[in-house]
């Protein structure tokens, strides 16, 4: 269980968020300049909080009254940003494997053939991110997140740099590491049908606060057509 509780000043954005999700995909939804992003950052332990408490499946990974504030490598979260951000300079299996050595975990070939197979990136182990299309990049970005073993996966806007028939390329996979692989993900868009299709629990963000909490159900109609 993801358990968030937290206040935190940016900008001019005060924001005050609380909810508890036993999802295996959570999503959070809303608007451009929401918050969401500065909550993942939370969650991931690059930004912290003014004030709150913030705890996965029991342990306690900020707490601002007990002075916990667990620095972002020992979090044991996996992170996707919008663009992937891989190593230009190294290959494909160089960016695979850092991850794992960034999170201090044992080399694993037999972990390694598996995110390789599950994210069907076998043909790209040699090549450089610069030679690879938007969606190889980002099944790359989420391999890599992968070899650390996380106890959480964080995406952030996964697909918004991908044009259409590259976000229909990426889907499959995330819903497979969803189904198969059994990872929890906390996933961010603005698309609600994108969201509709991964996400088991949905949190609305407006404005820094939570204004609907709930199963996919609660996106409606107007949210849909909004961006699509
Ligand atoms: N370091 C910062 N300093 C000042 N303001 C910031 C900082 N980081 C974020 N903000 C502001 O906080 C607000 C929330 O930003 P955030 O990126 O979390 O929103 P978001 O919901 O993820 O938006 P988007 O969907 O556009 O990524 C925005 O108004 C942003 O300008």
């Amino acid at each position: 269980m993801l358990a968030v509780d937290i206040q935190k000043r940016v900008g001019d954005l005060d924001m005050a968020i609380a909810f508890e999700s036993e999802g295996l995909v959570t999503g959070l939804f809303g608007p451009s300049g929401a918050g969401k992003s500065t909550l993942v950052n939370m969650i991931a332990g690059l930004v912290a909080p003014d004030r709150g408490r913030i705890a996965l499946d029991g342990t306690v990974l900020f707490d601002v009254q007990s002075g916990i504030n667990l620095p972002a490598y020992q979090r044991h979260i996996g992170y996707v940003f919008q663009e992937g951000r891989l190593f230009p300079h190294m290959t494909v299996r160089k960016n695979l494997d850092y991850g794992r050595w960034m999170a201090g975990i044992a080399p694993d070939q037999d972990g390694m053939k598996r995110i390789v197979a599950m994210l069907d990136i076998e043909p790209l182990l040699q090549r450089r991110p610069g030679k690879l299309s938007g969606g190889e990049r980002q099944r790359v970005a989420i391999g890599r997140a992968l070899m650390m073993k996380p106890r959480l996966l964080l995406l952030d806007e996964p697909l918004a740099s991908l044009d259409p028939a590259r976000k229909a390329e990426i889907m499959p996979y995330l819903i497979r590491l969803r189904d198969e692989a059994r990872i929890p993900m906390v996933y961010v868009s603005h698309y609600a049908r994108e969201l509709k299709r991964i996400a088991n629990v949905i949190v609305r963000i407006e404005a820094g606060r939570v204004t609907a909490f709930g199963g996919p159900d609660i996106l409606t109609r107007s949210d849909e057509e909004a961006f699509a």
